[in-house]
């Protein structure tokens, strides 16, 4: 279990996370969600003590990492796959890490099995794709048999089947009753994978509760509306009508009509009473995504200049990205904020916890260069 009480963390003048209180039960998956510079990665280096907090606690099984007995057998990591010397392979970057922890030699073996890198373990990981380093980072994570496992962004770089493979990964080790913290911007992936979700903006806590919970607490319903015309004058007709029965209404870019705040029945006798014909009348329930990007509206740090006013007709008024929906390439991800240099984190001079591999394979006083 990992336990947050009034956890802070301020750079100068700036505060990355504002008292957040919250638990990371065993047995499920947990998603740590937030748009872009919302404090994930601090908190998650706060709790893998890499980070000191300003004020509040973070503790894992009642310890604070740094005291934690045995850190590197009890938590494993995925905080940054890059984290990696290029010059080395798959297999000897495991081996130190395995050596430092006392871990055995054979469990290399068994994590780049798992991870699927066995035929490329001798390669240079400098050679490595996004995907593949991401699965490195995640058998770096796995060496000790953690109880507990924290990932940052684990599906970043990875095509649909890493990411389908990340999903019954992690819930997997939650079934084996391990703790699951990982953290995403996409409530899309984290709606398949996690039980629960703790969701963050700004560095402060906007919901914490089950996938279902949230669903429902953060979710309209809304009715789709098709008249015969697609865009035309019985169309035009409804729109007037409903709004004026005090509904909301969007145009959808195939003709129908986005109806929110009257039920279909209403909707239908309003339609019937001045004569429109409709094609379709049916009820729908708006994404997680959507209940999401509602959620943490006003709370997005970063923002694209482009998409910042929403697009026309927007259901949720002008939201702080736009949701193109899933579209390949750069665009299908909303809340990729482009590159800003002042929002990159920056390494924090830690004192090393104890002489162990860190979780997130970060090794105190650092490799030697060579091939192990
Ligand atoms: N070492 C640091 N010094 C100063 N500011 C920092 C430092 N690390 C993080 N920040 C700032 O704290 C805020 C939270 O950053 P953090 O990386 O934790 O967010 P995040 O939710 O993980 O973002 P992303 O999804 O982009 O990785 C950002 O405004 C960031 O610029």
């Amino acid at each position: 279990m990992i336990e947050a009480y009034g956890l802070t963390k301020r750079y100068g003048p700036h505060t990355a996370v504002e008292q957040l209180t919250f638990q990371v039960r065993p047995g499920i998956v947990t998603g740590f969600l937030g748009p872009n510079g919302s404090g994930k990665s601090t908190t998650m280096r706060m709790i893998l003590g890499l980070d000191e907090p300003t004020s509040g606690t973070v503790t894992i099984g009642g310890h604070p990492y740094r005291r934690l007995p045995n850190a590197g057998r009890t938590v494993g990591a995925l905080l940054d796959a890059k984290a990696v010397h290029g010059g080395r392979s798959a297999h000897s970057h495991l081996l130190s890490l395995a050596q430092l922890a006392g871990i055995p030699r054979q469990r290399v073996d068994e994590v780049l099995d798992i991870v699927g890198l066995q035929d490329v373990a001798r390669r240079r990981t400098g050679d490595f794709s996004l995907g593949m380093g991401q699965r490195l980072g995640i058998a770096g994570a796995l060496l000790g048999d953690p109880e507990v496992l924290l990932f940052d962004e684990p599906v970043n770089g990875l095509d649909p089947e890493g990411i389908l493979w990340v999903r019954n990964l992690m819930k997997g080790l939650a079934a084996e009753g391990r703790t699951v913290f990982v953290s995403s911007h996409l409530m899309s992936e984290m709606a398949l994978t996690a039980d629960h979700l703790v969701v963050i903006g700004q560095g402060r806590l906007l919901a914490d509760m089950s996938v279902r919970e949230f669903l429902d607490r953060h979710s309209t319903g809304f009715a789709r509306v098709r008249t015969p015309d697609g865009a035309g004058e019985q169309r035009q007709l409804l729109a007037k009508v409903l709004a004026e029965a005090g509904a909301r209404t969007d145009p959808e870019p195939d003709g129908a009509l986005r109806v929110a705040g009257l039920p279909l029945p209403r909707i239908s006798d309003l339609a019937h009473q001045h004569a429109v014909r409709l094609y379709e009348l049916s009820p729908h329930q708006a994404s997680l995504e959507e209940a999401y990007m509602r959620l943490t509206q006003g709370e997005v740090a970063y923002r694209s200049g482009a998409s910042a006013a929403g697009p026309a007709g927007s259901p949720w008024g002008a939201p702080p990205m736009s949701y193109p929906g899933p579209v390949p390439g750069p665009a299908a991800d909303p809340l990729r904020a482009p590159e800003d240099p002042a929002a990159a984190p920056r390494a924090e001079a830690a004192p090393a916890p104890d002489a162990v591999p860190h979780p997130c394979g970060t090794a105190p006083g650092g490799f030697g260069e060579s091939e192990v």
